[in-house]
């Protein structure tokens, strides 16, 4: 069955002791400085509205500083919230009782972070085994289970391995394996790769979207990364002080920024990686030419694909191999070239 949706709905969280007296007059707006420097309490979110679809990957993005650690810690309430809900399957985890809640942190989510989190004296299976152990399962079920998740992540072999005789990627793949041993729906994934070199970086990415198109888990990806979002997210929020800016799918952000904000941040991204061929297709007129490109290929494939079949011209299929449009090889050149690099490379 696919994971189940999270919608987090009008969320505050002002730190300090008396964060819900500023509740009202944060609505009523009050600035972020001006709760800090005239009350000494801290807007860390402010009317947070975001729906994360089960079964996809929702990146949350921002800047140091702009709240996501915060956001993230809620949907498994390690923070409470100053108002507002964090809704999974429809049900709100801040109203839960400690045993729901237990349960749930328990059986319904895992986590990946950052520092990895793994247990020094632990081997790599037994790393791996840990959130099952805690669940009281039987050692043998256990074992089995850990030592597929950790085939899986490509690192078969290392089972016997400590820790500290593993790289830093390799390690990654041990947070991963043990995440995904417990057999959680959500998965939170707080800076998971932000530690790695850029190369491991984008290997532990592909293994997640690997992973990810048949497990279909609920996944909440937090970065600073706008590269790593737009690869792994079905879905972007960015955040800012706070505040969520835009959120949409990679191919909307970065075609229609919702201010100069994320215009500034989307201003070096590479079009051919993010924008659809359906996206910049012609209605077919007459019978369907040349080859035939998929309409959620992104225009760098569809170019690759087309100059290695030396051909100009080509029809866009949809999920079921229906033509349903046209494309030729200068629109997919021109959609490329960003209007700001193309201005600044004319004003060179
Ligand atoms: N326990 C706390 N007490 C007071 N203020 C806090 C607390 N935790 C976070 N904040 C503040 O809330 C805001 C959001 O912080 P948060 O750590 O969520 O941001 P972030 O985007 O995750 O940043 P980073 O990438 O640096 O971790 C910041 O202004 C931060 O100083």
């Amino acid at each position: 069955m696919a994971s189940r949706a999270i919608e987090v709905k009008n969320l505050y969280k002002i730190f300090g002791p008396r964060g819900h007296e500023y509740i009202d007059p944060v609505k009523n707006g009050m600035s972020k400085a001006e709760l800090n420097e005239k009350y000494g309490h801290v807007l860390g979110l402010q009317d947070i509205n975001i729906p994360m679809p089960g079964g996809c990957i929702t990146v949350v993005m921002g800047l140091s500083g702009s709240g996501k650690s915060t956001l993230i810690r809620h949907i498994n309430r390690l923070i409470d919230p100053t108002a507002g809900e964090v809704l999974y399957d429809g049900v709100d985890v801040c109203k839960m009782n400690q045993n729901d809640l237990r349960q749930f942190r328990r059986h319904k989510t895992a986590m990946v972070f950052q520092k990895f989190a793994l247990l020094p004296h632990r081997t790599v299976l037994e790393n791996t085994v840990y959130g099952l152990e805690i669940q009281g399962i039987d050692q043998r079920e256990s074992e089995k289970r850990a030592l597929g998740w950790i085939d899986r992540v490509g690192l078969k072999g290392f089972e016997k391995h400590y820790p500290n005789q593993l790289s830093g990627g390799m390690q990654q793949r041990v947070g991963l394996a043990r995440a995904l041993t417990n057999d959680a729906e959500i998965l939170l994934m707080d800076e998971a790769y932000s530690a790695l070199d850029p190369l491991i970086r984008v290997d532990m990415q592909t293994v997640l979207l690997e992973l990810q198109k048949e497990l279909k888990k609920t996944v909440v990806f937090i970065t600073h990364d706008l590269d790593e979002a737009l690869r792994l997210g079905d879905k972007i929020a960015i955040l800012r002080d706070g505040r969520v800016v835009q959120q949409g799918t990679g191919q909307e952000i970065v075609l229609a920024p919702a201010d100069d904000y994320i215009t500034a941040f989307v201003k070096e991204v590479n079009r051919g990686r993010v924008v659809h061929v359906a996206t910049i297709m012609r209605p077919l007129s007459g019978n369907p030419e040349g080859l035939a490109i998929a309409a959620d290929a992104v225009l760098e494939a569809a170019a690759r694909t087309m100059t290695s079949a030396h051909i100009n011209t080509a029809h866009v299929v949809d999920a079921h191999g229906r033509p349903i449009g046209a494309i030729d090889l200068q629109t997919i050149i021109s959609a490329m070239v960003t209007p700001t690099s193309y201005g600044d490379r004319e004003a060179a």
